[in-house]
């Protein structure tokens, strides 16, 4: 049988809602024309095939994109994450910065333990830090998001699947690594600059780094399983890096 129209089936069109219901309309409308023809069985699989296609994508443009934005302290994920942003886009959300934010509001139930966890280089129960990041997400009314700094370790890992597995499409990792040295000074740096940050002096940043190499490298391996990771050497320029990563985004 003789396509009625021509439709788009570029894989990367799949999570467009208009590429979606054209599909879905154009598959309907050939399965009524079938069911008025003798035809093969193959040629129905097949327009059932595009009915499919047409519902996977629209399952996909409902949900949210994220790339998760991970390396160690001072690493330089804000600073580039501030660059995809202007390039791409994206909203940037810094679970750390969420973070601080609940902390400072008056009154917050979390705040003291909040504090606690950041001095200590310690990672808050995901159950807050989900909350945080699902709210920010909904608030936005956007679709496309870094999530920077986490997941930082298991119980964040599985806190999100669980919350929020179904309701996301994980895209990859944006690993920036860079040696542990480069970034104690860069952090050292930022505190000497005035940051203000509880956790930019060489104690905390020792806490930082063996929570880093303990609970959050695992983490970055885990997706390193699944093909997830994209790694950037994170010792050069901030211009340099970011070469290197807008090859991922284009
Ligand atoms: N490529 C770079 N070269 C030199 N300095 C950098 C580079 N990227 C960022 N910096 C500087 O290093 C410091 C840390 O950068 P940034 O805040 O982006 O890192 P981060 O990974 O988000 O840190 P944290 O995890 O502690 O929040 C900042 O003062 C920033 O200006
Ligand atoms: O998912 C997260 C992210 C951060 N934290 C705590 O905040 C500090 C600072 O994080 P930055 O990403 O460097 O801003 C981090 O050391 C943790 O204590 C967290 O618990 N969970």
């Amino acid at each position: 049988m003789q396509s009625m129209c021509k439709r788009e089936t570029e894989p990367h069109l799949v999570g467009n809602p208009v590429y979606t219901w054209r599909n879905i309309l154009l598959g309907l409308s050939e399965v009524h024309c079938l069911s008025r023809q003798t035809t093969s069985e193959t040629t129905g699989c097949m327009f059932l095939n595009r009915i499919l296609r047409g519902v996977q994508s629209l399952i996909m443009a409902s949900k949210y994109n994220i790339v998760f934005v991970l390396g160690g302290p001072g690493a330089g994920k804000g600073t580039q994450c501030s660059k995809i942003v202007d390039k791409f886009g994206f909203i940037h959300l810094s679970a750390g910065d969420l973070l601080r934010e609940e902390r400072a509001k008056p009154g917050s139930e979390y705040g003291e333990l909040i504090e606690n966890h950041i001095k200590n280089g310690t990672i808050v129960p995901v159950e807050i830090t989900c909350s945080l990041l699902e709210r920010a997400m909904k608030d936005s009314g956007k679709m496309d998001f870094l999530i920077d700094g986490f997941p930082r370790n298991q119980n964040n890992l599985e806190g999100w699947n669980k919350e929020m597995g179904e309701k996301v499409n994980l895209k990859f990792v944006l690993f920036f690594n860079c040696p542990l040295e480069v970034c104690t000074q860069r952090c050292l740096d930022r505190g000497a600059a005035g940051s203000g940050r509880s956790d930019d002096n060489l104690e905390s940043l020792k806490k930082r780094f063996d929570t880093y190499m303990n609970a959050t490298m695992p983490i970055i391996e885990h997706y390193e399983e699944q093909d997830l990771v994209r790694k950037i050497d994170a010792t050069r320029s901030p211009d340099e890096v970011f070469e290197d990563v807008e090859k991922l985004f284009s």
